[in-house]
This record gives C-alpha cells, sequence and structure tokens, in this order.
C-alpha cells in the first residue's frame, strides 16, 4: 500500500500547492518503502516493523495532510490516493498512533532482554545476522525514552551507549541530536539509578560552556548525591526466575547425558496402519512432539479463520508477572464438523485420551488459536492449575465446562515455522520444544494423585523474527482419569 502511494508521487505532486515540501517528503519515504514492497517478510523483522509503525505515524499523516489541503485541485492520482487511504483507515479499524510506536519499541527492547542481540549492530541494521533498515538516532533516542518510562535503567544504559558509538557512522542527520544530548540523557539514567556522583561526572565535561540548562542539572546531581546510599551499577533487568527462562529461549541447557537418553519412536495409533513419528525431548516428565500431524493445508485455515474472528488482545507489559499473554491475540474454536471436528479427533486416535465434546460431558476444551506477533510471547505457567481454584474454573460460571474437572494433558499444534525465536520451554525441567510447521507438542499436566506436576511450568519465548500460530487442546480429566499411564512404547 505504501508503495501504491510512492509511485504516484510526480501525479499527485503536480496538482498541489506545497509541491516542494510535498515532494521532499515522498522522497525522503521512498527507499525505506521501496524495501518494504520488495519483501513480503520485511515487517516481521522487529526494526522494520519498528520504522514501518513509526512511518505510519509520523509521516503519512503529514503527507495525506497535504494531499487534502482545501486550496488544491485534485487530480485523478491524488483522488485515487485518497479513496486508497480511506479504504485502508476503514480496512485496518484504527490507523497507527503513538500507542503503537510505543508498543513496538516495547517489542524491540523486551527482544533484547531475552536475546541479548548486539544493539550497536542493531542500530547499523543488523539483527541476528538479518540485514534490516538502520536504525537513526531519533529512533534510537525514542527506544531509550520507553526503556526508561519502563524503568529499564539497565537497557537505557546499553542503547544510549551504542548510540555514542554509533553516532559519527550513522547515515541520518539530526543536528538536535549530538553527544551533549545523549550525555545528558545518561546523566538522567544514573539519577534515577539513584547514581547521582555519576550523573555528576558525566556531565562534568560540558559545565561552564555557557549552557544553562547544562549547568543547572549538574549542580541538582551534585547537591543531591546520597552519601550513604550511593548505588555502585544498575541492576540488570531480570529476576533470578526470569533469567532461567530466558536463558533456555536463548539456547538449549538441557545436560548432554540427559540428551543423550532421549529418542524417537514410531507410536501405534488407533488409526489403522498409521503409526505416528513421535519424539521425546524429556523424559521425566515425558514431552513429547508428534511430527507430520496437520497439514499445511489445515494450518492455513485454522490461520485464515482465526483472523476473521480476531479481537485485538491487550498488551501488558509488566516483566515478572507470571501468567500474562503478551502481544498476542487469541480465539476460541468450536468443535464444528469438519476440518476442525477431525482435528480435534486426531488428537483423540493420537494420544488414546477422549476429545470428544458432547452435551453432556465434555472431553476436552475447544481448540484455541493463538498468534504470537512479534516480542509476542506467554510467561511460565501452568495449564492446570484451576481445581484449586474454583472461582475460575467452576462449573456454574463456565457451563461448557461441565463434568470436565482438570486439564489432564495439553496438546500444542504448531501452524506455522517461526525464523527466529517462538519456542515452548519448560524451565523446571531445561526442555526446549521448537516450533515446527505441521508438529504438536503434547505432555500431561497431572501426577497420577491428580495434584499439578511441578515440573510442566512452561512458557513461550518471544518471537524475535516472523509470527507465530499455534493451536492448543486442553484436555479433561474426568474421562480419562485411569488412562493416566504414561509411557505408551
Ligand atoms: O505458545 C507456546 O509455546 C505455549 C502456549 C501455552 O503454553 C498455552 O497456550 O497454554
Ligand atoms: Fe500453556
Amino acid at each position: 500500500m505504501e508503495f501504491t502511494f510512492i509511485i504516484m508521487r510526480e501525479d499527485i505532486a503536480d496538482d498541489i500547492l506545497y509541491k516542494h515540501f510535498f515532494l521532499r517528503l515522498l522522497n525522503d519515504l521512498e527507499p525505506t518503502v521501496t524495501h518494504s514492497s520488495q519483501d513480503p517478510g520485511y515487517a516481521e523483522n522487529p526494526i522494520n516493523a519498528f520504522h514501518l509503525i513509526g512511518r505510519f505515524v509520523y509521516k503519512w499523516p503529514v503527507v495525506f495532510a497535504n494531499i487534502l489541503c482545501e486550496d488544491c485541485t485534485l487530480n485523478e492520482a491524488a483522488l485515487h490516493l485518497n479513496t486508497t487511504y480511506q479504504t485502508v483507515n476503514r480496512n485496518i479499524q484504527h490507523w497507527p498512533d503513538e500507542y503503537d510506536v510505543h508498543a513496538s519499541a516495547q517489542a524491540l527492547l523486551r527482544l533484547r532482554t531475552f536475546y541479548f542481540f548486539d544493539i550497536e549492530g542493531a542500530i547499523d541494521g543488523f539483527l541476528f545476522g538479518e540485514h534490516c533498515q538502520p536504525l537513526s538516532p531519533s529512533q534510537a533516542l525514542k527506544l531509550i525514552r520507553v526503556a526508561i518510562d519502563n524503568n529499564m535503567l539497565h537497557e537505557a544504559r546499553l542503547w544510549c551507549e551504542a548510540l555514542l558509538a554509533r553516532l559519527p557512522f550513522t547515515s541520518f542527520q539530526d543536528e538536535s541530536i549530538n553527544k551533549m544530548a545523549i550525555f545528558r540523557i545518561l546523566a538522567t539514567i544514573y539519577d534515577k539509578a539513584g547514581m547521582r556522583r555519576r550523573s555528576t561526572e558525566i556531565l562534568s565535561d560540558f559545565t561552564q560552556l555557557g549552557h544553562n540548562e547544562i549547568d543547572k542539572e549538574y549542580e541538582f546531581y551534585k547537591n543531591n548525591i546520597n552519601e550513604t546510599d550511593e548505588k555502585l551499577d544498575i541492576p540488570l533487568y531480570t529476576n533470578e526466575y526470569d533469567d532461567h527462562y530466558k536463558q533456555l529461549c536463548r539456547n538449549n541447557r538441557k545436560p548432554l547425558s540427559e540428551i543423550s537418553r532421549l529418542y524417537c519412536f514410531l507410536k501405534p495409533t488407533s488409526i489403522p496402519y498409521y503409526k505416528a513419528k513421535v519424539e521425546i525431548v524429556n523424559l521425566k516428565p515425558e514431552i513429547y512432539i508428534f511430527h507430520d500431524v496437520i497439514s499445511k493445508t489445515e494450518a492455513a485455515y485454522f490461520r485464515n479463520e482465526a483472523k476473521k474472528r480476531f479481537v485485538r488482545s491487550s498488551v501488558e507489559f509488566n516483566e515478572g508477572d507470571v501468567g500474562f499473554n503478551i502481544d498476542k491475540s487469541d480465539v476460541i474454536l468450536q468443535d464444528e464438523p469438519g476440518i476442525v471436528k477431525r482435528a480435534t479427533h486426531r488428537v483423540g486416535l493420537l494420544t488414546g485420551l477422549a476429545t470428544k465434546w458432547s452435551p453432556v460431558m465434555l472431553n476436552a476444551e475447544p481448540f484455541q488459536i493463538v498468534n504470537y506477533g512479534i516480542g509476542g510471547m506467554y510467561h511460565p505457567h501452568y495449564d492446570s492449575n484451576e481445581k484449586r481454584v474454583p472461582d475460575v474454573f467452576n462449573e456454574t460460571k463456565y457451563p461448557e465446562l461441565r463434568g470436565a474437572g482438570d486439564r489432564i494433558a495439553t496438546w500444542l499444534y504448531y501452524l506455522n515455522d517461526v525464523k527466529i525465536g517462538g519456542a515452548t520451554v519448560f524451565p523446571e525441567v531445561n526442555t526446549r520444544v521448537p516450533v515446527i510447521q505441521g508438529a504438536a507438542a503434547f505432555w500431561y499436566n497431572l501426577l497420577p494423585t491428580g495434584e499439578t506436576d511441578k515440573r510442566t511450568l512452561h512458557a513461550g519465548c518471544p518471537v524475535v523474527i516472523g509470527s507465530k500460530w499455534n493451536k492448543k487442546k486442553n484436555i479433561a480429566t474426568k474421562p480419562d482419569q485411569y488412562l493416566h499411564v504414561g509411557a505408551w512404547h
């Protein structure tokens, strides 16, 4: 769409008053837009996505404001542009705004805290070996501001230092962003972190140069140094619990001695002549990957059905909170006859567990289709703790769950591949299930006693490049309470 706007620029510009200003704007937009129009995966990269949203929020409205000026006579191209704009506006329900810029900045910062990508590289346009658009100093500054707003002081400092290192080499020129401006922000960061002595050290080179504001800031930091409680460093933006989970998102942490005991097998199923290709990725408790259990056509069907029904989910950003979904949209798909019912039935045939839904007794919950965008993740949680929280799972509140009991097992279909990130991880048992299109992860949530198996704590790691689709089936206890036999092989 952006490209359509750009290629019409000469025609449009012919007829509007502020021709030079307008052409300059479009020329400025063209290189980046051309890039995005030629690469279908452009917006799947978090840095490109940040650029794209920024263009929609800060640049395109200026273009439209000029085209739609009252004094202009509109030629055909301009009218066409206007129609396209109106259509897009209608289709996307809301034109991106500051909130979206903020959310995409948060996603990028969050990815840094998980995957430790190189910030200088990111400013230069490289992320995990992939090319992307370089960040301008003002974009880097925006990220730093969002980091400060979210109290991610350690990250904010790292971005400042990287920007200082790259400043002389960035291709974007912005006079207002110079070394001194960044040092002032660094001083604020140290001030917030309780390190005012450090703030004064940073500003000392810039005092007495006739900058009143800086002299005032320097004096403020100096007069407010807390001699007894001056902090020595900015703590890392993490906690121990999170750290383990984040490490697992970065790489496999299973000891070799355990890996060597894992294996694959062909599991007999209730489907005649069919044996499922199963990989066992953890022994205690058993966690399985079933390969090739959902076709590309089926997966595409589910993704499309979900897209039709999505309502945008809220974006939470509360590091350390457990059980929140971030940048994630989900939809429940009832067992309609046809493709949905077949996928449900298949889970039963492959696992031997009852998955049928009936008005009298529920054996499994309907499918929940989930889409995670860039930075989308699911904090560590158990799928099965509701039994102990009657308010959440009581059968009056959720009549469709009658007779179900707790969730004995989880079946998770992966509906696409994710370029980087998005693994499902089990921090208690150092297990990492990669996202593989057509595969499904499967595990039991309950111990034979009916209690939650604490080793099944699991999480969805943030998506770095791409978007992740999965489809989850929670399988209920009641019909299967005598069936929980563990290994089948
Ligand atoms: O997306 C994932 O990898 C995990 C999803 C999950 O745990 C859930 O939906 O309950
Ligand atoms: Fe889960």
